[in-house]
Order: C-alpha cells, then sequence, then structure tokens
C-alpha cells in the first residue's frame, strides 16, 4: 500500500488477511497499466509532500471569502509545481482538474477548473488555427485565465432562448455584445465570480438585421493588470451553494460592448467582413464542449463514488454495533446483509462505470478526430451516449453517496467525513453540463428516430431490426444481459406507441412528445443502463485478466446486473410480453436467490477491493475511512479543531446566555 500505519485497526488487519487475489492487479487496471500506477504514485508524493499545499484549519471553519482565497492561493502554487512535474504537463492536469488527487488540495472544487475543462477546449474546438495561435499558448502560459460564460439568469437548458446579443456592425468591423435583460446576464458559469479575466461567451449572433442563432466568442472581461472589469462589463459572484463553494461561479453583463470580428470564434461559422454569414455544416457543431466535459464527468463522478464506497467499506468493517447472535461480541456492520445490501452494489457500481466511462473516452476521441477531417457520422451516437452515461453516471451516483453516506450511521452526517462534499460534486453533476431530465429526453429523441427510421449508431444497433436472443428465463449472464435489452428495446416500443395514440387523437407531435414523457425518460434510462451491463459483461470476456481477479470481478458484475434488475423490477411490467409468459415472476425468484449469495460471497473481499483503488488517505479526507481504521481517535482530533473547543467557555456565553439564565432566577 502506499501508506504503511504503525497503528492498524485488528478488525481491519483481519480483513486484509488472505486476499486471494493480487490488489495491485485491480489497481493497475484501474490506472490503466502498471506504468500509469507507478506515475500516479510519483505524482502523488510530489504534490502531497509539498506543506504549502496542507490545510492549516478545516475550510469549514473559513468564511466564504477566506474560503476562495485560501483555494485559490493552493491553485496557484499547484499551476508553478506544474513546471517541474515528474508526470508531465497535461497527466498532471488531468490528475489536479478532478476528483481524485486535485481534490486532496482544493476540496470545495478548483478556481481553476473551468480554464482547462472548458475555456481552453472551447478554444481548441471552436477556434480556427489562427485563433488558436492567438490565444492558446497564452491560456496554456496562465498570461490569461478563461471561462465559458453560456447559462443566463432565464435559460440554462434551452439555449436556442439565450438572450445575449453579438450584433455585428460592419463600419467597424466589430461585434457589439449586449445584455437586453436582467434574464440576459450570463448566471453560473465557473470561475467567472472573481478569477477569469477572459471568457468564451455563447451570444446570438445578429448580422445583415438577421439571428443565426448562438455562437461562440472570445471575450476580454477584466484589464490585464489591474484585475477591474473592462468599461461595459458588469461581473460579480453569485454566492454560497450546496457544495463546490470555491469554483466562485459567477454572473456577467454586457453594455454596448464591442470585440472585433476576428474574436468570434470562427472553426464552424463565419461571418465576413461586409456581414456575410458563412453557416456551420452542422449547428450542432458549436456545443462541441458541453459534449467533452459530459464525457469526462462520467469519469469523476465514478472517481468520486470511488471515495464515498472506499470510505463507507472501511468504516462498515471497523464500526461494531447491536447484537448479531445473542451472547456474541457485537458484530462488524459490514456482518449485517442489510448493510451489505447498502455497499456492495455501489462497490460493484464503481467498476460498471468506469469501463462505461472509458467505452465513451474512446468514442469521443474516434468521433472527434473524425470530426476535424469533417466527417460528422459519429457525431449523433456520441451526442446519444454521452448524455446517456453522464445522466446516469450522475445519478446513480449521487444516490450511491448518500446510501453511503447513510451507512456509516450518525457519523457519516459530520463535515469531516467528507460525505457532504462529495454529494455536492456528484449532485452538481446531475444539474450541470445539462439537466438530467433534459438529457434523458434527447436520449429518447434519438431512440424513438433510430427505432422508426432504422437507421442508427453502434450504441442503438440492437433496435435495428428483429429481436434476437432466448425467449425464455435464460439464468447465464448473456441471458440476462438479454433480458435487459428486451427491456430496453420493449419500453422505447411503449413510448412509440404512447406517441403514435396521441397522434391518432390528433395531438400535434410537440403535445404527444410532452405527454410520453414518463415513457421516453424509462426507455432512455433502461438504454443506459443497458450499455452499461453489456460494458461490464464484454470487458471480463476480453483482458488479461488472473483467474483469481477474473472471480471476483465477475462476482460484482452479476451482483450489479441482478441489483438494477430487482430495482428497476416496475419496468418489467411496462413490457407486455413478459406478463404474459409470466417471465417477470420466475425471473425475480431466481434472481433474488442468486443476489443474496453472491452478497455473502463478496463479503469477505470488500475492504480489499476498496484497498485496491489505492485512494490515499489524504484523498479520501475522512477520519472514517483512513486506511489504518483509527476511526474514533482521529473522530476526536477532529473535534479539536473547532473554534468553539479553543476556550473551554465561549465568550457567547457572558453576552448572552447568562443573561438569560439570571433573568429566570
Ligand atoms: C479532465 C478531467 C477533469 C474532470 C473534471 C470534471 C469536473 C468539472 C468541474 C466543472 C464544473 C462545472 C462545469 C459545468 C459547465 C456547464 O454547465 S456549461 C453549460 C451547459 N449547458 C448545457 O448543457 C445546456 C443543455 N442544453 C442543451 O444541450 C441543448 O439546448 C439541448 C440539447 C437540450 C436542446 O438543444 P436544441 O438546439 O433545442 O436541440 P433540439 O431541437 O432538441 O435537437 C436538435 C438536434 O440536435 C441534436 N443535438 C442536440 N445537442 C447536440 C450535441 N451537443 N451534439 C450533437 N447533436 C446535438 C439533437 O439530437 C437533434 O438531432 P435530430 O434533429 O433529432 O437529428
Ligand atoms: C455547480 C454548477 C456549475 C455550473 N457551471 C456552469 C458554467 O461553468 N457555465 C455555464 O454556462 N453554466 C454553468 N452552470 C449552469 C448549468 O449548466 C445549468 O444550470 C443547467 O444546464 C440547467 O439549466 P437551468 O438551470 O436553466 O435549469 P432549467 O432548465 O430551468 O431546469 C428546471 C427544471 O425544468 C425542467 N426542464 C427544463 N426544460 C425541460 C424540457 N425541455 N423538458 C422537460 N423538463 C424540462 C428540468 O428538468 C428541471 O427539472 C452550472 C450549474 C451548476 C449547478
Amino acid at each position: 500500500m502506499s501508506q504503511k500505519e504503525t497503528y492498524e485497526n485488528p478488525d481491519l488487519k483481519k480483513e486484509r488477511q488472505n486476499c486471494p487475489f493480487n490488489k495491485e492487479e485491480i489497481t493497475n487496471l484501474l490506472d490503466g497499466g502498471k506504468e500509469k500506477t507507478a506515475e500516479r504514485k510519483q505524482l502523488e508524493n510530489y504534490i502531497l509532500s509539498d506543506e504549502q499545499l496542507k490545510d492549516a484549519v478545516p475550510m469549514e471553519y473559513l468564511s466564504h471569502a477566506d474560503k476562495y482565497a485560501e483555494e485559490l492561493r493552493k491553485a496557484c502554487l499547484l499551476m508553478h509545481k506544474l513546471e517541474n512535474s515528474p508526470a508531465g504537463q497535461v497527466p498532471t492536469l488531468r490528475a489536479l482538474m478532478g476528483a481524485g488527487l486535485g481534490s486532496a488540495v482544493l476540496k470545495e472544487g478548483n478556481p481553476l477548473a473551468l480554464h482547462y475543462v472548458m475555456f481552453i477546449p472551447a478554444l481548441m474546438g471552436q477556434g480556427t488555427i489562427d485563433q488558436q495561435a492567438k490565444w492558446l499558448a497564452k491560456a496554456y502560459n496562465l498570461n490569461i485565465i478563461g471561462t465559458y460564460a453560456q447559462t443566463e439568469l432565464g435559460h440554462g437548458t434551452f439555449l436556442r432562448g439565450l438572450e445575449t446579443t453579438a450584433t455585428y456592425d460592419p463600419n467597424t468591423q466589430e461585434f457589439v455584445l449586449e445584455s437586453p435583460s436582467l434574464t440576459a446576464y450570463k448566471w453560473w458559469p465557473g470561475s467567472l465570480g472573481k478569477t477569469a479575466n477572459y471568457a468564451v461567451v455563447m451570444a446570438q449572433l445578429y448580422t445583415k438585421g438577421k439571428c443565426e442563432g448562438t455562437h461562440p466568442f472570445m471575450v476580454q472581461l477584466r484589464d490585464e493588470e489591474t484585475h477591474e472589469p473592462l468599461p461595459g462589463i458588469v461581473i460579480g459572484e453569485i454566492g454560497p451553494k450546496l457544495g463546490m463553494n470555491t469554483n466562485d461561479n459567477g454572473y456577467l453583463g454586457f453594455e454596448k460592448f464591442r470585440i472585433p470580428r476576428d474574436q468570434l470564434l470562427m472553426k464552424h461559422s463565419q461571418v465576413l467582413e461586409d456581414g456575410t454569414y458563412v453557416k456551420p455544416t452542422n449547428s450542432k457543431l458549436s456545443y462541441a464542449t458541453m459534449v467533452f466535459v459530459r464525457v469526462v464527468v462520467c469519469q469523476d463522478v465514478t472517481t468520486n463514488l470511488r471515495k464515498a464506497v472506499t470510505i463507507a467499506t472501511r468504516y462498515s468493517c471497523v464500526r461494531r454495533q447491536s447484537e448479531l447472535k445473542p451472547g456474541d461480541r457485537e458484530p462488524q456492520v459490514m456482518d449485517y446483509q442489510a448493510q451489505q445490501n447498502k455497499l456492495l452494489p455501489p462497490l460493484a457500481a464503481t467498476f460498471a462505470f468506469q469501463l462505461a466511462s472509458d467505452h465513451l473516452w474512446n468514442l469521443y476521441n474516434t468521433a472527434n478526430n473524425n470530426i476535424e477531417q469533417g466527417d460528422l457520422e459519429l457525431l449523433p451516437d456520441l451526442h446519444g451516449l454521452s448524455c446517456a452515461l453522464k445522466a446516469l453516471c450522475s445519478s446513480e451516483g449521487a444516490n450511491f453517496v448518500e446510501v453511503c453516506r447513510q451507512s456509516c450511521g450518525g457519523h457519516g452526517y459530520m463535515a469531516c467525513s467528507n460525505f457532504p462534499r462529495i454529494y455536492g460534486q456528484v449532485t452538481a453533476a446531475e444539474t450541470y453540463e445539462g439537466e438530467n431530465t433534459v438529457l434523458w429526453l434527447q436520449v429518447a429523441r434519438y431512440l424513438v428516430k433510430t427505432r422508426k427510421e432504422q437507421t442508427g449508431g453502434l450504441s442503438v444497433k440492437y433496435l435495428i431490426g428483429e429481436e434476437k436472443g432466448p425467449k425464455t428465463v435464460d439464468t447465464t449472464l448473456e441471458g440476462i444481459v438479454h433480458l435487459y435489452r428486451r427491456t430496453a428495446v420493449g419500453l422505447v416500443d411503449v413510448a412509440i406507441a404512447e406517441l403514435e395514440k396521441s397522434g391518432r387523437k390528433g395531438e400535434a407531435p410537440h403535445d404527444a412528445w410532452n405527454h410520453a414523457a414518463v415513457y421516453l425518460i424509462k426507455a432512455a434510462q433502461a438504454h443506459a443502463r443497458l450499455f452499461v451491463v453489456e460494458s461490464f459483461v464484454n470487458s471480463l470476456k476480453v483482458g488479461n485478466l488472473s483467474a483469481p481477479v477474473r472471480t471476483v470481478l465477475s462476482q460484482l458484475c452479476e451482483l450489479f446486473i441482478i441489483y438494477w434488475l430487482l430495482e428497476r423490477s416496475g419496468e418489467l411490467f411496462f413490457v407486455r410480453q413478459f406478463i404474459k409468459k409470466r417471465l417477470v415472476t420466475v425471473e425475480f425468484q431466481v434472481r433474488t436467490l442468486l443476489y443474496v449469495k453472491l452478497l455473502a460471497a463478496i463479503r469477505p473481499q470488500a475492504v480489499n477491493l476498496v484497498d485496491s483503488f489505492d485512494l490515499r488517505d489524504e484523498i479520501l479526507a475522512s477520519p472514517l475511512g483512513c486506511w489504518d481504521g483509527n476511526v474514533y481517535q482521529r473522530l476526536f482530533d477532529e473535534a479539536a479543531k473547532s473554534p468553539l473547543n479553543q476556550s473551554s467557555v465561549h465568550e457567547s456565553f457572558h453576552k448572552y446566555l447568562k443573561p438569560l439564565l439570571k433573568s429566570n432566577l
């Protein structure tokens, strides 16, 4: 392990004895190879050994402004360290922006995250070669710091409804940016409040008196020297949020603010000097930055879930409570089947989500390369799958993190448990980069279209042609995946039938769509789940795994796909043929039995499995989840840091409580 402590909780020690598989093999698998593991460890040592990056006091005790200042100090220090990073700049940046190593230093969000996660990708994806030459080096060298300003006070989802205008003036060859109302103010962009001095701004482009839709513009917001907002720019921070409080989300208004013509990012569409508009090959290419973030968010949410599961699993093996067998010692709470039922599905989910996210990442890279060559064929599949997995991983991830918190009882409710912060991050991902319900409906649109037109990308091939596979109960893993597939197809057909029913009643297509939303969302979710379980099953067929690792991963895979089936059993009832053939009843009886057996089979390996995530204590940042299991001492040490414990009697006693007590005499 990366940390060897002198103390090790005896229960955890026992859990770690006789591990039947090589933990390092799983670590390497998750890192993407032995070399990558070595590189990650070296990077962690480099960053986490720096005393200046450690918190003097827990963040919870700082004011909103002090929290921001402190995190900005550390974020800047991290950027200085980039230059000499043993892992190279790009891998280091990736590690520092996300929920892994970065979160060990910047616990409530990185004030520079948007610069790297959206501003630079937007320049790369939307800027011409010349524009990239002008801005990219400056951005990489941190001569300028940017964000991505799209959402407004009045509109986040419906991008066609954005109100900010950029009107071309051919006389001066400039665009005039304007916020025509309060609801037109940009509202939410991360790093916008105090950190960024530039932004890629999405605005409605007007030229020759015509609106050409939303387009990306490169806009300077603040003076590069003084950091004061430029004349015509109104800017500020939006205030405290449920989580991510040091991402300094901000607002931004434009008062007839002029920028040169060549600050329209013109890779896909152009405005010529005389104001002539040149259309893109596909109007959705300006949405590409969002697609990139949806892809990386799947990976990020999975890392956060791994943290939550590690904390809850280790704690559950240290915590002893109640009585299992009368007269016996209190058991580890992990020995209750009810606790295994809480924690083993999220443990399995971390593998399922990672494998699906890896698939999505590969698709993104292929599609992106093709798009660079002018081939847009993979774009619909990429859009459909990135929406599906972003929505699935974030919504299931947030639910699982909450279950992990609950599984730690009262101590899970402490801020120092780190659950509030982890939950704050994961639930944010349910909303940002496309609100999940809205994304489910985008997925449904793609599924309905594919099923009706009998053409679509790889992820939806199962919707094309006749259904293949067994029609009766088949207890193999393949059999159950087929059940998922039949459910997914069945739910799309149910949704289409619903749309057609409304059509026959004379409803307009948009009304029919609205009235079928419940079915459409169910179909989209079943599709996403099918993709995840197929990825899990298929990944185990290939790959160079040792027999013990394959065994434990197969158990997790089977547990997970049965768990989802039982959880979502209601959806099977929508598919009429399942009920007709009594498939549902038989399936449930067989599966429940197997699920319970799998809980017992995986239970002894739970700690070994989370150990193989190889998450350092600094990354877990929780007294409940530390490697040594010294939970109670660490909780006491955390309590000692409370400002209320710095004196035996707080001054407020004399000010308020004492007079009150006297008045009662
Ligand atoms: C490096 C590792 C680090 C990881 C760190 C991660 C952590 C990062 C921390 C950062 C924190 C926060 C960042 C958050 C940033 C933001 O939130 S930015 C703002 C994001 N906003 C949104 O996502 C808005 C959501 N809305 C939309 O996307 C669209 O408006 C919507 C798709 C809902 C609708 O758009 P319309 O224009 O109205 O389109 P439709 O009419 O519905 O569809 C028309 C056709 O277009 C296709 N389409 C739609 N979108 C895309 C797309 N992106 N790509 C390709 N195609 C698209 C759609 O399928 C329709 O096709 P059809 O006509 O059916 O063929
Ligand atoms: C932490 C955080 C960081 C963010 N960072 C950025 C950033 O850096 N840059 C940026 O530009 N933006 C950012 N955002 C904004 C974010 O992208 C939007 O909040 C998000 O896209 C949702 O849009 P909305 O707020 O308008 O929600 P709304 O669309 O108003 O959603 C409200 C409700 O209406 C429902 N709804 C809306 N439309 C439909 C529909 N067509 N069909 C059915 N139901 C519908 C939704 O499902 C939801 O239940 C951030 C948000 C958060 C929370």
